[in-house]
């Protein structure tokens, strides 16, 4: 008779599965609690009546939706697309709506792996004051939007998402000027789908982009063209998108 697998094996097994996708599931857990809160503000703004109202078939943009709430926000259309993104990866609306440095801690892992790398952790001097000293890394205390050291690459993980448009820009251009011509800046941040799908990494970054908006005043996650336009602006012209963590 078979025994059943023990623990280890068990765990051997869950391991060697999708990770990318244990990963997006984890990501849900912590950031679940945006789900309910999207589907109250809907329900109290009327979002879902306007929909209904629309009738069965009609195609709402976020924009026709915003122009009928009460608030003459001029994000409202950009918040709508947010929200109705979530609930529609969730299958709670089904719409035809058309959307339109810290501590130096993930510096220490990629020195700690490549030795030959020397790496600048930057970050505000609140923060630097608190970094443990890593060796091959020195710690920086500066403003971004004022200027960044200058090195051959520059590495951006869940930098940009926690700004608008305007500050990307201005940490962009502060970017480019600091590296040399066959220099990189590497971002590490969630895309976008354009469709709402619901495929856990969607759902996962659907509610990172909730979480933004709740969050950080401009924040988002972004689309691929929104980060093509973005690079393009700050006078980057070979944009790559290179690695998909969470596909
Ligand atoms: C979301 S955290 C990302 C931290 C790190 N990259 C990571 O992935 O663990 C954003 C970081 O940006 C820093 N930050 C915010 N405003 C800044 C500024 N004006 N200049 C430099 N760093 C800034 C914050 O202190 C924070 O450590």
């Amino acid at each position: 008779m078979a025994m059943p697998p023990s623990i280890e094996t068990q765990q051997q097994e869950v391991s060697g599965e999708d990770d990318n996708e244990t990963y997006s599931f984890a990501s849900q857990l912590v950031l679940g609690t945006c789900l309910p809160m999207a589907l109250q503000t809907a329900c109290e703004l009327g979002i879902l009546e306007i929909i209904a109202k629309a009738g069965p078939g009609a195609k709402l943009s976020a924009t026709d939706i915003a122009a009928q709430l009460p608030t003459k926000s001029q994000g409202a259309p950009i918040m709508v697309d947010r929200i109705a993104r979530l609930l529609a990866s969730h299958n709670w609306l089904c719409c035809s709506v058309m959307w339109g440095g810290n501590l130096g801690i993930t510096l220490h892992y990629i020195t700690s792996e490549y030795p030959n790398i020397n790496g600048i952790n930057f970050d505000l001097p609140q923060v630097i004051q608190h970094a443990p000293s890593y060796s091959g890394i020195e710690h920086v205390a500066s403003d971004m939007f004022v200027n960044v050291p200058h090195r051959d690459a520059i590495f951006l993980k869940l930098v940009l998402h926690d700004w608008s448009d305007e500050k990307c820009l201005r940490l962009l251009n502060n970017c480019h000027k600091a590296i040399p011509n066959n220099g990189k800046v590497i971002v590490v941040d969630s895309v976008v789908l354009v469709m709402a799908e619901s495929t856990p990494s969607a759902k996962a970054t659907f509610l990172l982009n909730m979480l933004m908006m709740t969050q950080s005043p401009g924040g988002k996650e972004r689309k691929r063209e929104e980060f093509v336009a973005l690079a393009t602006k700050a006078g980057f012209n070979n944009v790559k998108f290179e690695c998909f963590d969470c596909d």
